[in-house]
């Protein structure tokens, strides 16, 4: 089965075209693939497939082509789920869906059937099926990714208790958490992002639509990057404190990458071979059941900044609190954003030139165990407080292969003393498995819910 997961984040290292969904014909107005690359190739844009917008958004003869921002397209089926190694958004929506009283196992499938439809749809660039809103209408697919995930919660509202992985075991509480209950958690997450911000809202809506009697929305997080072609210097992105955040990602092309990030598959297509899954059969990862072959576990926090605090440290003191400098991300030890960070340099007084306590020292893998994550987060801003403080700051969205050796033991070091804790403050969390991507003619979840 195709691997949609090509293009990484962006970051300096692989700012370039993202070839998306392989195969796909030339655009419907007979503009090549080519000519697209070389027009984003001088305009520094990055652009994604031509010809993944033939349908809904196909331009009749004569119109204006789509932009290539709008022509991106990711595919819906494929060995992992769309949105966990696809480009982080331009803009996202993170939802968390309660089942409705009543709704159980065979109320849940149908919705996922009903869920996996409407998002291979709108990934494409069609309309969704009935009563499409046209929110969307003259747009491309603009990288549209739509993302299913499963809670702890949902195991027992649909009896499935014996398929819930060990993985999803709440996380432990941290000193500095300050979490708003109603805001974390839940029976099912959906993850939306797409380059565009009425795509985004169009596809979030007809989900919601989707839903109907079988589930009602429990939170609902919007957030932001920096769109494509906005800078003439393509490079990681930036988060509200102005940092360069995800220099240090995981990339796809590492070694060890799906280990890191994705529960080991069974052997062949999608989940491969059907073991019961713990406490039952064979599982896929050591602690996972079979029907998370592929998949991952994602982590979210809503970490709001304490942006008038941080805002009055000098530039200097900004730069020492992560151990990076702000200009273009690279170690106070030197060199440029992706050179590496000599731990042990000093200054002529004989002081650690990236302090002890600094953010990007202490999260390091080699610093944690070889803890790693992939980091694919969006910035929000909710308005501003009475007192004008801004309820501003970072949906930190992590994936890993097991909490455990990922966002758990790193959140325990900040929480002993990062720099940065005196800045931010976490005000909800969840923790969701996310299964490995449907095959054609399947829905997301469809193992566990059938198997
Ligand atoms: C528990 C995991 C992490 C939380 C929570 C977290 C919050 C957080 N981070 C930044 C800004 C930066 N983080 C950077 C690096 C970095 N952060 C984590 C983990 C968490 N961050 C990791 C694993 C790493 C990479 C470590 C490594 O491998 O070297 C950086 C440096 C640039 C980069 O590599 O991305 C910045 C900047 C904020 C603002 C924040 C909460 C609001
Ligand atoms: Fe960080």
């Amino acid at each position: 089965m195709a691997d949609q997961s090509i293009p990484q984040t962006r970051t300096a290292e692989d700012a370039r075209p993202e070839a998306v969904s392989p195969g796909t014909a030339p655009h419907a107005e007979g503009i090549s693939r080519r000519r697209l690359l070389g027009t984003a190739g001088a305009t520094g844009l990055v652009l994604g497939a031509a010809g993944g917008a033939a349908g809904y958004a196909a331009a009749p003869a004569g119109a204006t082509p789509l932009t290539s921002l709008g022509d991106g397209r990711v595919m819906f089926h494929g060995k992992h789920q769309p949105g966990i190694t696809t480009p982080t958004p331009a803009r996202g929506h993170l939802v968390a869906f309660d089942l409705a009283a009543g709704a159980g196992r065979k109320e849940a499938a149908a919705l996922l059937r009903r869920w996996s439809d409407t998002a291979r749809r709108l990934m494409a660039g069609e309309p969704a099926g009935s009563g499409d809103t046209d929110v969307a209408r003259d747009a491309g697919p603009s990288s549209l990714t739509v993302t299913f995930g499963f809670g702890h919660s949902f195991f027992g509202r649909t009896g499935l208790e014996k398929q819930r992985p060990v993985s999803l075991d709440p996380l432990p509480d941290f000193s500095s958490d300050q979490l708003d209950k109603a805001r974390s958690n839940g029976d099912l997450w959906v993850q939306v992002g797409a380059d565009d911000a009425l795509v985004a809202f169009h596809a979030l809506r007809a989900l919601q639509k989707d839903a109907g009697a079988a589930a009602r929305v429990r939170w609902q997080m919007n957030g932001f990057n920096r769109s494509p072609g906005a800078t003439a210097h393509p490079m990681t992105a930036r988060n509200l404190m102005g940092q360069v955040d995800g220099t240090r990602n995981p990339k796809t092309t590492d070694a060890d990458f799906d280990q890191r990030i994705f529960v080991p598959g069974t052997g062949g297509g999608q989940g491969g071979g059907g073991g019961e899954g713990q406490g039952g059969g064979e599982g896929s990862g050591a602690n996972d059941p079979a029907w998370m072959a592929n998949g991952s576990y994602v982590v979210v926090r809503r970490i709001r900044m304490l942006l008038d605090d941080w805002e009055e440290l000098s530039a200097k003191d900004q730069e020492d609190v992560i151990g990076r400098r702000k200009s273009d991300g690279a170690p106070l030890s030197g060199g440029g954003e992706t050179t590496d960070m000599d731990l042990e340099k000093t200054d002529r007084d004989g002081n650690l030139v990236v302090p002890i306590n600094a953010h990007a020292r202490i999260t390091r893998p080699d610093q944690n165990g070889g803890a790693a994550m992939l980091r694919r987060p969006l910035s929000y801003h909710d308005g501003f407080d009475a007192d004008g403080v801004p309820d501003a700051g970072l949906l930190f969205v992590c994936w890993q292969a097991d909490p455990l050796r990922g966002f758990v033991p790193v959140q325990r070091k900040l929480d002993r003393g990062d720099a940065l804790s005196r800045f931010v403050r976490h005000e909800a969390s969840g923790l969701f498995a996310v299964p490995g991507g449907a095959a054609e003619g399947e829905y997301v979840g469809q193992r566990l819910l059938e198997g």
